[in-house]
């Protein structure tokens, strides 16, 4: 804990910043002062810190959700590590790995099989639960009749022993003890609680309910950050909405796609807001009345939040939107003259809707006649969402770099008040928030930002014009776009920012001729981005970001520094090599794909270093933004122009 009681960590840095010898070589070399060379690092780093121990090095670390609980499995083995370079290991761990695929290849017969001996487990297993239902059944029935027999004669004996005085003591006593006896048994027997056991029912509800919480308040106490285990890994699924880029990529990236696209149904998903589930009784009411027409309809989307305690960090704003009806020319039409009002009376047209993401719904329109992104983000008051929104737009509006979506205006509105009547009434702005007895206030944050018309940088991945073919890029194009995911996060870092969410659906692209791959990058997204004070090198605590993009020690411990930024961004330098996405989603679950987070030899040692640099296990040692700017920005320069044909969208 730090002096003042921040509950912050700063991590102590062993060998401090990177230093960069800034002569024009066309293999410059990055030095840390430990004497690490990282342009040989794999080959120098010691065994037991390099990739390999966490298992990234050879590319098929899986990283398993349960709740806020992450680990990797098929790590390389200890043991071997300390007898062989981490390479070696590698190389080791990764034939094992195909020896045991090849067993184990899934054909359908043996599909068929699996899914027939599924089946029969289940069989098995329901006939197991059944017999022991009618065993314990039939030992209750027995308890009680033997009960029943033994009061019987219990009375008769009494009736008998009436008359005999010796034995009538002995008797009484016999009778009490055996009522005792058959009390305990009824109650035992379930036919009788009494108020205590009543109460203990839904105690022990409860108390699994607590076991449930578990998981978010072991992470320890929410420093300033989130808790947030249902938020705090993103997918990086959800195609762009923009149908730019659709050419077919290499075969693989082809496979990458589909298996994200597949992905949406998979059952290891983390969970958002469960919008389908029915709203219990004690279960929070988010109604959209705004999406109802004026001869009212029913409304369009309805999503619930879970009750205070454990749902704040769910914002149903993303879910509620997404039902589009034919009433959305309406709401848009109703959006737009709310921001009238509230953007200096500067008409605002909204026109439609680009996608939504986890915080809310992003719409595109026109602006003093200027194309702009509108962000809408739904909170209730007192929610962890809504400090969340408010960050980001303060966020957002302090930063001023031509590699960051600009931001134009940002309003918050509140919408549903207390006077709001509970049932049936049209709320002011059109949306209230309703639990069975009171009314919350509910808020709407607009973020008005520059639109960038090439859409997010996902959706570039494949695009023949910079990957010809599998394993061949536009190296100007492609170095060119992560200079400017580079230039952005140097500029953040400089203002003490982390974005952390940095991954190729927030790098959002905008045409410009002058760039070598025809756009220009705007790094967008601060929901989930934090300003680390004076004193702190990172936060703790704070288990957030995208699956495969996020930082390893984010994940396993909740640690949130400008080197997390540098870690997404070595793996977003490797599928910009490649042009596909480094993450698969898998029958198995979430793995990287088998060439991560290799390069060929090809590959301009400077970029190849650089990216595995950024990859380190150990945040110390990876390349700060500066450096990795200005390593690429001499690359640009060597590699000269690009040649190829201009990128066609
Ligand atoms: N300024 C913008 N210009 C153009 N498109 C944008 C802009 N901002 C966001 N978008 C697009 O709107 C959609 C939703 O964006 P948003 O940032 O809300 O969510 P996301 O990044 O997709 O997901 P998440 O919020 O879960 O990270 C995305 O497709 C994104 O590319």
């Amino acid at each position: 804990m730090k002096p003042g009681g921040c509950g912050y960590q700063p991590h102590t840095s062993v060998g401090g910043p990177f230093t960069y010898r800034t002569t024009r070589l066309p293999d410059p070399v990055i030095t840390v002062d430990q004497g690490i060379n990282i342009t040989a690092y794999s080959s120098m780093v010691p065994a037991d810190s390099s990739l390999a121990s966490q298992g990234l090095f050879f590319g098929g670390y899986q990283l398993v959700i349960l709740r806020t609980l992450y680990y990797a499995e098929h790590v390389v083995d200890p043991d071997c590590l300390k007898q062989r370079q981490g390479d070696a290991c590698v190389t080791l761990l990764r034939e094992q790995l195909r020896a045991q695929n090849q067993s184990s290849a899934v054909t359908p017969a043996s599909a068929g099989a699996a899914r027939h001996m599924h089946a029969s487990k289940a069989a098995l297993v329901g006939t197991a639960v059944a017999a022991f239902v009618l065993v314990v059944l039939a030992v209750t029935v027995a308890a009680v009749l033997v009960l029943h027999y033994r009061r019987k004669r219990l009375e008769q004996a009494a009736a008998a022993g009436g008359s005999n005085k010796g034995s009538h003591g002995d008797a009484s006593h016999a009778t009490s003890a055996s009522s005792r006896d058959l009390e305990a048994g009824m109650r035992q027997d379930g036919d009788k609680p009494s108020p205590a056991e009543a109460e203990a029912a839904p105690k022990s509800t409860a108390s699994s309910e607590v076991l449930e919480d578990v998981g978010c308040a072991a992470t320890g106490p929410c420093t300033g950050g989130t808790c947030a285990p249902s938020l705090s890994a993103r997918r990086p699924d959800g195609p762009p909405l923009d149908p730019v880029m659709t050419q077919a990529g290499p075969a693989h990236q082809l496979k990458c796609h589909a298996s994200l696209g597949d992905a949406k149904s998979t059952p290891t998903a983390p969970v958002t807001t469960a919008v389908d589930d029915p709203p219990t009784s004690d279960t929070r009411v988010l109604i959209i009345t705004s999406l109802s027409t004026s001869s009212g309809s029913p409304p369009t989307g309805i999503a619930y939040i879970a009750p205070e305690a454990e749902g704040d960090d769910q914002d149903p704003s993303a879910s509620a939107f997404t039902g589009q009806s034919s009433d959305v020319y309406e709401e848009l039409s109703q959006l737009s003259s709310e921001l009238r009002a509230s953007v200096g009376d500067v008409a605002i047209e909204l026109q439609r809707v680009i996608g939504s993401g986890t915080f809310g719904t992003v719409y595109k329109g026109t602006w003093q006649g200027l194309p702009v992104a509108v962000k809408t983000v739904l909170f209730s008051a007192n929610a962890e969402n809504r400090r969340r929104a408010l960050q980001e737009a303060a966020l957002c509006k302090s930063i001023n770099h031509p590699n960051v979506i600009a931001t134009y205006a940002s309003d918050l509105q509140s919408i549903g008040d207390d006077s709001t009547p509970v049932q049936g009434d049209t709320p002011r702005a059109g949306v209230v928030i309703k639990s069975t007895s009171t009314v919350v206030l509910a808020w709407r944050l607009f973020i008005v930002q520059e639109f960038a018309d090439g859409g997010p940088l996902r959706g570039l991945y494949g695009n023949r014009a910079i990957w010809p073919r599998p394993g061949v890029a536009v190296l100007p194009a492609v170095v060119s776009i992560v200079l400017g995911i580079a230039r952005a996060l140097a500029h953040l870092h400089s203002k003490r920012i982390v974005h952390g969410d940095l991954n190729p659906n927030n790098v959002l692209l905008k045409r410009d001729r002058r760039e070598a791959s025809g756009f220009a990058v705007k790094v967008g997204d601060f929901g989930l981005s934090v300003l680390l004070p004076e004193h702190c090198t990172h936060l703790s605590n704070m288990r957030q970001g995208t699956m495969f993009y996020i930082c390893p020690s984010v994940a396993v411990m909740g640690r949130v520094g400008p080197e997390a930024d540098v870690f997404s961004l070595g793996v977003m330098m490797w599928e910009l090599y490649y042009g596909v996405c480094a993450g698969l989603w898998t029958e198995a679950g979430p793995c990287y794909c088998p060439e991560f987070p290799n390069f060929p030899p090809s590959c301009p040692a400077a970029f190849r270093n650089t990216a595995l640099g950024c990859l380190q296990r150990r945040p110390q040692f990876r390349p700060t933004a500066a450096v990795v700017e200005e390593v690429l920005s001499i690359l640009l320069q060597d590699l000269g122009p690009p040649t190829g044909m201009p990128v066609v969208l």
